[in-house]
């Protein structure tokens, strides 16, 4: 249950929708794009440094992170994603060509060569001096937020850049259409697909289960996420992480059915689980909500792979060969749904996004298909909050690093009922 009283719950709701004036840039002259992503090793000598990398300032020993390497192992120490990256970045460069826009796009990592601090002194010395970035996650939570906004904050310090290159960052887009748009085609198309598999097995009315598989994160971080100093609001799930995923998927769920009548139950479950057994993380682990439903007498999984951007390692190792095996050990008929990755609409809603920030608009007209967003240009002020202490963060109401000014009116935003249904969602 929300932490707020009901009652003033009630009377504070002015509007569905809290992103108003509030959390929106205005209209600027970016001459660059930065694409940021996580990066990944391409070789069996990038992996150790690689994970030092991800799990720096932790000191976490070798033998440790060699454990947790398995997946790049088997695949010849190579995560599929930088490719992936190199490739979304030629298709944003070929649709900004055809739309007439002349925005040079560039690439740096969270985590791998090219990394950020090099890629902004490289757009720095190439002339740009504002610059927009957008990054491969689609939802609010520490990891997909915050942190890209502390790693641009500390590659501005450390390359001297702070004040004279400003970077801001597209809104979270987990309900634009162009990221929302793929999984429905891909989610019809994979009920189809297993219901052409169970068929073929002779019981074509067997009961399917759709999941919504998206990674999990400690249950703090998905508490801190996209959640704001002394706001009061709140999050059905006490989560704007959780609330994000559940109001795509039903939306994924409601035009799948709108355009080909095939529906299924369905629910959102967590994949790449990491850190100390002790610390709870948002649960259930796919392969555990598999089991359920083949012991409910489920017969097909359509598994959709909602909080990814494209088919990098995670998606590859713990989707196609742990979850799939696991949905073979049990006899289901199975199929894992793409990532938007380079589908055209995800490319053309990537420079949609690009043009939002660009020319004068209204929130209100900014695409959204949930009643969460639009979201944020500039975070609120502890926004997905970093629990292991303060950095240097751009695109925040509370920083003012790499931007050219405070977006914020002096009125705090109206609080606002953010509270999601859950209608349809099947726990498994
Ligand atoms: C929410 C989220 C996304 C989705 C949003 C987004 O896409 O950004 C994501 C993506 C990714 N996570 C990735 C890889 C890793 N994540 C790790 C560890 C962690 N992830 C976390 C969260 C997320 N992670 C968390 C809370 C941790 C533990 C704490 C920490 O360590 O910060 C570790 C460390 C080793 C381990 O713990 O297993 C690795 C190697 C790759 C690259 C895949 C490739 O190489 O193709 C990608 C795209
Ligand atoms: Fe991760």
């Amino acid at each position: 249950m929300s932490p707020l009283d009901p009652q003033e719950t009630a009377t504070a709701v002015t509007a569905v929708n809290p992103v108003t004036e509030a959390g929106r840039m205005a209209p600027k002259e970016y001459d660059a794009v930065l694409l940021a992503s996580f990066g990944g090793p391409e070789g069996q000598e990038d992996v150790i440094p690689f994970l030092r990398n991800v799990t720096r300032g932790r000191g976490i020993p070798d033998e440790r992170l060699e454990a947790v390497s398995h997946h790049y192992r088997a695949n010849g120490g190579i995560s599929p994603i930088n490719q992936q990256n190199r490739a979304l970045k030629a298709a944003m460069e070929a649709e900004l060509a055809t739309r007439g826009i002349e925005l040079p796009v560039f690439w740096g990592n969270r985590n791998w060569d090219p990394y950020i601090p090099q890629t902004l002194q490289e757009m720095y010395d190439a002339g740009h001096r504002k610059v927009l970035m957008v990054t491969t996650s689609a939802y609010s939570c520490y990891s997909s937020c915050r942190q890209y906004r502390e790693d641009i904050g500390m590659a501005l310090t450390e390359t001297g850049l702070d004040g004279k290159l400003e970077v801001d960052k597209v809104r979270q887009y987990f309900d634009h259409p162009g990221f929302v748009e793929p999984f429905i085609e891909g989610t019809a198309a994979g009920l189809a697909d297993v219901r052409a598999q169970l068929t073929a097995a002779g019981t074509p009315d067997a009961p399917v289960h759709i999941l919504f598989a998206t990674h999990s994160i400690p249950t703090r971080d998905a508490e801190a996420a996209g959640r704001s100093e002394g706001e009061p609001r709140h999050f059905e799930e006490d989560s704007a992480y959780v609330a994000q995923h559940l109001a795509t998927g039903t939306e994924v769920i409601r035009r799948v059915e709108a355009e080909t009548g095939l529906t299924a139950p369905w629910s959102l479950v967590y994949q790449s689980r990491s850190g100390a057994p002790h610390v709870p993380w948002l649960e259930p682990d796919i392969n555990d909500a598999i089991e359920e439903l083949a012991g409910q007498g489920v017969k097909g999984v359509v598994i959709v792979p909602l909080g990814f951007v494209s088919d990098h390692m995670e998606v590859v190792w713990d989707l196609d060969t742990e979850a799939l095996e696991t949905c073979g050990k049990l006899g289901l008929a199975a199929t894992r749904v793409p990532t938007p990755g380079t589908h055209r609409k995800f490319v053309g809603g990537i420079v949609d996004l690009i043009c939002e920030r660009t020319a004068a608009n209204n929130i209100a007209d900014r695409p959204h298909l949930t009643k969460l967003g639009p979201w944020y240009d500039v975070c609120r002020p502890g926004c997905c909050a970093n629990f292991r202490g303060e950095k240097p963060t751009i695109a925040g109401a509370d920083t003012s690093i790499g931007t050219g000014h405070d977006p914020y009116p002096a009125a705090t935003p109206a609080a606002a009922d953010m509270a999601t249904p859950a209608a349809g969602q099947a726990t498994p």
